[in-house]
């Protein structure tokens, strides 16, 4: 900070604007304080503008795709299906659009500043914003919260300077259906456009450095998720390491090497979704002190608060599982010892996720692997969802349930829900979890028939004797 300007005094500055970082300002001013909001980029951070809300948006367009090719199958007669990307891409847009304004119309709250410019620290408590309208501005505080969250990996492989390379931004303003798209990576990105633009019309190959897809999933699930992409006409290629890559006619070459050798894909777009990394480097972090872990993440304690006292991270930038609802529960977090000085701790909480491939993989608690290698005494209960009567009748029977379970309390500890709605069904699990009901409590309920959560009783009464 320059000596001879005087900073702003705010109670509290948050920088980045995602699901906490709006929700923690608007508490803090309505409580009183004077707070600084700073944002670099688009109002809502990445969930609202190039996360879950445009590409949950864009899956529905491409299962109606799914769903309408299968018409016949129901006895429904539909003409030849296409899909038109450009309408997708503006239904999308307007998604965002209406999901940016509603983010902003509840930033309007005295004590509030929204100051539109990218955040660096001078000092442990000082910071410099650089106005997005030119000039900069000093802002200092006794409470800082850092929510800056993550960007693309960039793909480092030799020729990759020399392609277009998608990511899971640029990927979503095509707009045209690519002929042969190429995803490297098997995560939550890779499959969830890698099925969504197989559904569009183009033909898809996966490539996936790791022996599976979904690496920390168990092995079952893994390969039934790769069955179900390879039934609908995907290519997935796993243990497969991206070698380099070149112009190509119209597209481009990508040299992999495979289980079965060195093998050359031709493909017409290439989508990077090797994971992502964090929003530090602007920060400039050093001059506060704070520190950071070995890949960059902003290390924090169970309270969210990093090296230097006052200073909190929030959301993707400290590491772990990354979703939009931990970043909400994050700001629970902070709530509660920021205003209402309690110790809210991260210690122990359960976290959910659904990976929005179709069927849903809805996920909670351990999985078998985890339980097995921690020692622990469990059970096991899986019923495929052919075996669910709703699941048969909508024809979507793909995929199935999973339960692990306390061998000695009954306890439910975790599950997997690959198939229709798995992510609400395994919301009913979590529940139980979160109550501490044993699985008799799920195998003896009177669930109504036929909804698919009916299929509980059958999947825990696997374990009755
Ligand atoms: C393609 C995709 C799909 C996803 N789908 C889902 C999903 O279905 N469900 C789910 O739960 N999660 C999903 N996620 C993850 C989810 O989007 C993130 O976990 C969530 O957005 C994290 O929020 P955050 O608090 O870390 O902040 P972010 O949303 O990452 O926002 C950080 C903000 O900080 C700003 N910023 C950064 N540096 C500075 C600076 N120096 N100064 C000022 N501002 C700065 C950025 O511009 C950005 O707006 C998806 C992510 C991607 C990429
Ligand atoms: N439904 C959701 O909640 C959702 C959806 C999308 C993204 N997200 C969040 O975004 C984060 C990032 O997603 P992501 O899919 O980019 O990361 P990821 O870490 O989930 O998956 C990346 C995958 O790429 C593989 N990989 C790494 N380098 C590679 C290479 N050179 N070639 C081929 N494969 C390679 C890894 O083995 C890994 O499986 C996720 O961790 C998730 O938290 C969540």
């Amino acid at each position: 900070m320059n000596g001879s300007v005087t900073a702003d005094q705010y109670d509290a500055i948050v920088i980045g604007t995602s699901q906490g970082g709006r929700f923690l300002p608007v508490d803090l001013a309505k409580a009183g304080q004077r707070v600084a909001l700073v944002e670099r980029g688009q109002l809502g951070g990445v969930c609202v503008n190039t996360g879950c809300t445009p590409t949950k948006t864009m899956v529905a367009s491409a299962r109606l795709a799914y769903q309408a090719r299968r018409g016949p199958e129901y006895g429904v007669r539909v003409g030849p299906v296409s899909v038109d990307l450009a309408a997708v891409r503006e239904r999308k847009r307007a998604m965002v659009a209406g999901a940016r304004e509603n983010y902003a119309s509840r930033l309007a709250q005295d004590g509030l500043d929204l100051i539109e410019g990218e955040a660096h620290f001078t000092g442990p408590h000082t910071i410099e914003v650089a106005l997005s309208g030119g000039g900069t501005r000093q802002l200092t505080a006794p409470v800082i919260v850092i929510d800056t969250g993550t960007r693309p990996k960039p793909l480092e492989i030799p020729g990759a300077a020399a392609v277009p390379v998608l990511d899971s931004t640029s990927i979503m303003e095509l707009d045209e259906v690519p002929e042969h798209l190429i995803v490297l990576g098997g995560g939550y990105i890779g499959l969830e456009f890698g099925q969504m633009f197989r559904r569009f019309g183009s033909s898809v190959t996966v490539v996936q450095s790791a022996a599976r897809l979904l690496m920390l999933e168990d092995d079952d699930v893994s390969d039934e998720v790769a069955g179900i992409l390879r039934d609908e006409g995907i290519t997935v290629l796993t243990s497969s390491a991206a070698l380099e890559v070149e112009p190509a006619g119209d597209g481009l070459r990508l040299t992999v090497r495979t289980a079965d050798g060195v093998e050359q894909l031709e493909g017409t777009h290439l989508l990077s979704a090797i994971g992502r990394v964090p929003n530090t480097e602007a920060l400039t972090l050093e001059a506060a002190g704070v520190r950071l872990d070995d890949r960059g993440f902003v290390e924090v304690d169970e309270y969210l608060e990093t090296s230097v006292p006052g200073v909190y991270a929030m959301g993707d930038v400290k590491g772990g599982p990354a979703f939009t609802h931990l970043s909400y529960d994050d700001y629970r977090i902070l709530r509660a010892n920021l205003l209402l000085q309690e110790k809210a701790s991260v210690r122990d909480r359960i976290v959910p996720y659904a990976v929005f491939i179709d069927p849903q993989l809805g996920r909670v608690g351990i999985t078998e692997r985890e339980a097995r290698t921690r020692g622990r005494a469990i059970r096991v209960a899986k019923l495929p969802m052919s075996a669910v009567v709703r699941a048969i009748e909508t024809g979507e029977t793909r995929g199935f349930m999973k339960a692990v379970v306390d061998a000695d309390n009954g306890q439910i500890l975790g599950c997997a829900v690959l198939g229709a709605e798995g992510g609400e069904i395994m919301t009913i699990i979590q529940v139980a979890m979160l109550g501490n009901l044993p699985h008799t409590a799920l195998s003896n309920a009177i669930l109504t028939h036929p909804l698919l959560a009916e299929g509980l009783n059958t999947l825990f009464a696997l374990l009755d004797n």
